[in-house]
């Protein structure tokens, strides 16, 4: 494979449970390469295998057979210790729900991928990411002192903090109104734009996916289509035949 795909799934398939007793086939042969410098969302009805997709892809599950990549390392072939250091370096993650340190300072919670790698947080670097997510004034701040989407901007912030090679986002403006979460799609975007950054988004929201390049559909954990330069009435109309809101 070229250095050029930032995230590369070859025939995965996840089962939850044992095969054929039971079991969860959660994802279902699915091969999909997502270039360097992209940003692609993941779309699909509830149960589809969207999460799943993104942990088996940043190394956060381990898959039942195929392959996964990120950037040139093959994700099977790591043994526990490596792949904690590959999530630590390597991927960022943004979720949902924030998942902030609360005791910690805005300061302290970005810094904290840096600390848990062993790093020196280099005072500097900090700064700038805190204006690049228009959090300059708020350093010394705990998360309870700031709004939903500016805890948001914490999470992508300690996301970016150990340049990694990609940012997978969980429904990361799924707890946040229209207006907030138009500005962390935004962000996001511009992690993309600006710093070249690879973004992997799941989300069910047609808006949210139109600011992606591509998006991918899955149904029943199969990759069943995709969408380049994708429009929120597009992708609802393609969510439509998926039955996704059924
Ligand atoms: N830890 C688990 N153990 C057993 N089954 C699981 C587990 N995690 C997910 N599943 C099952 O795998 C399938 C895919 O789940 P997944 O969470 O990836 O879907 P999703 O598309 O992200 O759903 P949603 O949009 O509702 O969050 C579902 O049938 C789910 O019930």
């Amino acid at each position: 494979m070229t250095v050029r795909t930032a995230v590369r799934l070859d025939a995965v398939t996840k089962i939850y449970g044992r095969r054929g007793r039971g079991g969860v086939v959660a994802l279902d042969a699915v091969t999909a390469a997502l270039p360097r410098g992209s940003f692609t969302a993941v779309m699909g009805p509830s149960g589809s295998g969207k999460t799943t997709f993104l942990h088996c892809a940043a190394g956060l599950d381990h898959v039942t057979s195929g392959t996964s990549w990120i950037g040139d390392t093959e994700l099977s072939g790591l043994n526990e210790t490596q792949l904690t250091r590959l999530r630590r370096r390597r991927v960022g993650f943004v979720f949902q729900s924030f998942n902030l340190v609360p005791a910690l300072t805005v300061r302290h919670n970005i810094a904290l991928p840096l600390r848990l790698a062993g790093e020196r947080t280099d005072r500097r670097r900090l700064d700038g990411i805190l204006e690049r997510v228009g959090l300059a004034g708020k350093a010394s701040a705990r998360p309870a002192e700031l709004s939903g989407g500016q805890q948001q901007r914490v999470a992508i912030a300690r996301a970016l903090i150990t340049r990694p090679d990609v940012v997978f986002g969980d429904e990361p403006t799924g707890a946040l109104d229209t207006v907030t979460a138009r500005e962390i799609l935004a962000l996001l975007r511009d992690c993309v734009d600006t710093g070249g950054q690879t973004v992997v988004m799941v989300t069910h929201d047609p808006v949210a996916a139109a600011h992606a390049d591509t998006v991918l559909f899955l149904a029943d954990g199969r990759l069943t289509d995709r969408m380049e330069a994708p429009t929120a009435d597009r992708v609802a109309d393609r969510m439509t035949h998926l039955g996704a809101w059924a």
